[in-house]
């Protein structure tokens, strides 16, 4: 691997010759000089993974002068060295958008530490900008981020059969992007000024999912005080999503599939036959074929809405999209606070995870660790108040965040919240996001759940 480069910049040297010594020791290529003007000749002309910056430099000595060189170094991270009383100097220099500082005298230990969290927050954001070359954010990627071959593959089809009348059905795990994938269809398809309904089979009550399709008149049963339309007349010229329909009743299946053949149903207590042009997205986590087998499903039915079908693959097969994912996560959750990042070995640990809830669970994690963390960059810190472990299983580099958190400085309250969001999150990530089971687990009503959640904003949409 090639050996990261580091300009040192510094007016004494011999603490110049022996800094480098122990860098070069620590595998770093080390370029050393004396002065502001020379770093800049230096720093334009070779590539450079890091600066280490004396501010107080010849002609002037002056600190605020070398605060002025920071800016010509962008996206290269530097570290800046104080003396010992510089604490000013240092939050000035940090504000301008110096890396960390290190104060002299220098313990060569801290300084391999610091250098080397620098580095890995340099060759972070070189992959992140590499991503961003190869896959620049367009309208293309249809809100479905990734750059695994089965993302890729997904959204070349999704162009391919978009504008086409076939029923598609997408079939993966939970948190796998189904709707988003059922969207961009929509988007993409001459009917991207209809209406797109969404109907998830699984969550109406079974008795009711008839009136909620087909509609009723008035009159048809107890309550139904006048005429109301249906789904599936709501989608009419537009996109029919039916989401989770491996969860539809027996009976409603073959209703269902009877529309879907003659293109015409009666409202529930109608006589008037209504006929509706759709085109039919349908979703499920569930393997059809064995529902089928066990009597759970209708095989007509499954031959009628499978058409083209979309797998979605779980984030642990892909683990190539989750840096991608967790930087549009954090960027639109904090617009605003463009500076918001995280830290190498952070990142170490979600690499790390299998996320059973795939995407939706990364999100849900990232939601919360963003609402612990108080400064730019999510850390190991806020992930160990996340999961309550007590070294959360990394880092393979050192790395000075890592330490017990400071509940002493916390209020009680503050502590209590903490301790509930992690708790929450545990049991939400458990079942599934399953939000009954969840609270079930918590002790809690469901109602007092969602309650929490939206207090702490552990929303499950990105
Ligand atoms: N590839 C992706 N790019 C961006 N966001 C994604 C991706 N996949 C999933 N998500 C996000 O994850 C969350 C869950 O996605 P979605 O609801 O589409 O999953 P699903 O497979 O339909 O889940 P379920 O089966 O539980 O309904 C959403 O917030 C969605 O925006």
């Amino acid at each position: 691997m090639k050996k990261a480069r580091i300009l040192l910049i510094d007016d004494e040297a011999a603490f110049c010759e022996l800094c480098s010594l122990w860098l070069t020791q620590a595998g770093y290529e080390v370029v050393s000089c004396g002065d502001g003007k020379q770093a800049l000749t230096l720093f334009t002309a070779q590539s450079f993974d890091l600066v280490i910056h004396d501010l107080s430099l010849p002609p002037s000595f002056l600190p605020e002068e070398g605060l002025q060189l920071l800016p010509h170094y962008g996206e290269v991270p530097v570290v800046v060295i104080t003396a010992h009383n510089e604490k000013a100097l240092a939050l000035d220099a940090m504000r301008l958008g110096a890396w960390d500082f290190i104060s002299k005298p220098i313990d060569p230990d801290l300084l391999l530490i610091v250098v080397q969290r620098a580095i890995n927050k340099r060759q972070l954001q070189q992959e992140l900008n590499t991503l961003k070359e190869q896959h620049p954010p367009t309208d293309d990627d249809m809100g479905l981020l990734g750059v695994s071959p089965s993302v890729i593959n997904t959204r070349n089809l999704i162009k391919r059969i978009a504008n086409t009348e076939v029923p598609v059905l997408i079939q993966g795990p939970s948190g796998t992007g189904k709707e988003i994938i059922a969207k961009a269809l929509h988007q993409h398809s001459q009917r991207k000024n209809q209406a797109f309904i969404s109907v998830h089979c699984g969550a109406i009550p079974s008795e009711l999912l008839e009136s909620e399709l087909f509609g009723y008149k008035k009159g048809a049963f107890t309550g139904a005080d006048k005429d109301r339309k249906g789904l599936l007349s709501m989608a009419d010229q537009g996109t029919l999503f039916l989401d989770e329909i491996g969860e539809m009743p027996p009976s409603m299946q073959v209703k269902l599939l009877r529309v879907l053949q003659e293109g015409c149903y009666f409202p529930v207590g109608g006589r008037e036959m209504e006929h509706i042009d759709v085109r039919l997205v349908s979703a499920t986590n569930r393997d059809l074929p064995s529902a089928i087998e066990q009597g759970h499903f209708r095989d007509d039915l499954f031959y009628r809405i499978k058409g083209v079908t979309i797998k979605t693959q779980a984030l642990v097969e892909r683990p190539e999209d989750l840096a991608i994912l967790v930087h549009s996560i954090i960027q639109k959750a904090q617009p605003e606070k463009s500076t918001l990042h995280i830290s190498a070995d952070a990142m170490a640990w979600i690499n790390q995870q299998t996320w059973p809830g795939n995407v939706r669970e990364l999100k849900n994690t990232l939601d919360s660790l963003i609402a612990l963390t108080t400064g730019d960059t999510i850390g190991l810190q806020e992930i160990q108040f996340l999961t309550g472990q007590a070294e959360p299983s990394q880092p393979q580099t050192p790395d000075t965040n890592h330490q017990t958190p400071d509940t002493n400085h916390k209020t009680l309250e503050a502590q209590v919240t903490a301790l509930e969001i992690r708790l929450i999150s545990q049991a939400l990530n458990q079942h599934n996001q399953n939000r009954t089971r969840a609270a079930a687990q918590l002790g809690l009503s469901r109602q007092g759940l969602l309650k929490k959640i939206a207090r702490y904003g552990l929303n499950s949409d990105v």
